[in-house]
């Protein structure tokens, strides 16, 4: 009997302020509300690329190409067990576009899905997170881009 694993997909979107890079968190408006970058359940017969974008849009306004780029080279898994069954978490990477890099011009737009969002430095979007996974993600992707 095979395992039924939950597939989702979504985007760690980053912005550059001041040379700081800053990544957006999303916190859910229901369960325990976590933090996470924007994602989503991928639907049948989506594959993960579509999701990331449909959700991305969905969850947070912000659309491919209009308000950011996606990087070809990064695509990473987080893997967890939610209501004991194994889910997996496709994340792709997305810098915001430079002229909306600002609170200003930012251009974030929540669904009912969310209560809060907020762009963060390394260190207190980790903090926030708190699970292990998603941390070692957002580390990974501030590792990635230090050194490109
Ligand atoms: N409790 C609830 N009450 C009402 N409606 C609910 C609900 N949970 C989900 N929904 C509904 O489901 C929809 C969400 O669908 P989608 O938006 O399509 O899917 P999702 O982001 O994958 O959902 P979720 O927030 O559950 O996932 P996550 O893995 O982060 O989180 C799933 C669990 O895993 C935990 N978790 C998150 N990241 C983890 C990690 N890295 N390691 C271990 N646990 C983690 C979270 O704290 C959470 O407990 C919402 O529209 C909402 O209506």
């Amino acid at each position: 009997m095979s395992i039924e694993v939950v597939r989702a997909s979504g985007i760690v979107i980053y912005r550059r302020v001041a040379q700081q890079l800053e990544y957006l968190l999303m916190q859910t408006a229901y369960g325990n509300h976590h933090w996470t970058p924007p994602k989503g359940h991928v639907d049948p017969g989506e594959d993960d690329w579509q999701t990331a974008l449909r959700e991305t849009q969905e969850e947070a306004g912000l659309v491919n190409g209009e308000h950011y780029v996606l990087d070809d080279d990064f695509k990473r898994e987080v893997k967890y067990i939610v209501k004991d069954k194994p889910k997996v978490v496709v994340y792709y990477l997305a810098e915001l576009k430079q002229e909306l890099s600002s609170d200003k011009e930012d251009p974030v737009k929540m669904s009912d899905e969310h209560q809060a969002y907020k762009w963060l430095p390394i260190d207190q979007a980790i903090e926030l997170v708190v699970f292990q996974t998603t941390s070692n993600l957002l580390q990974e992707c501030h590792d990635y881009l230090s050194s490109n």
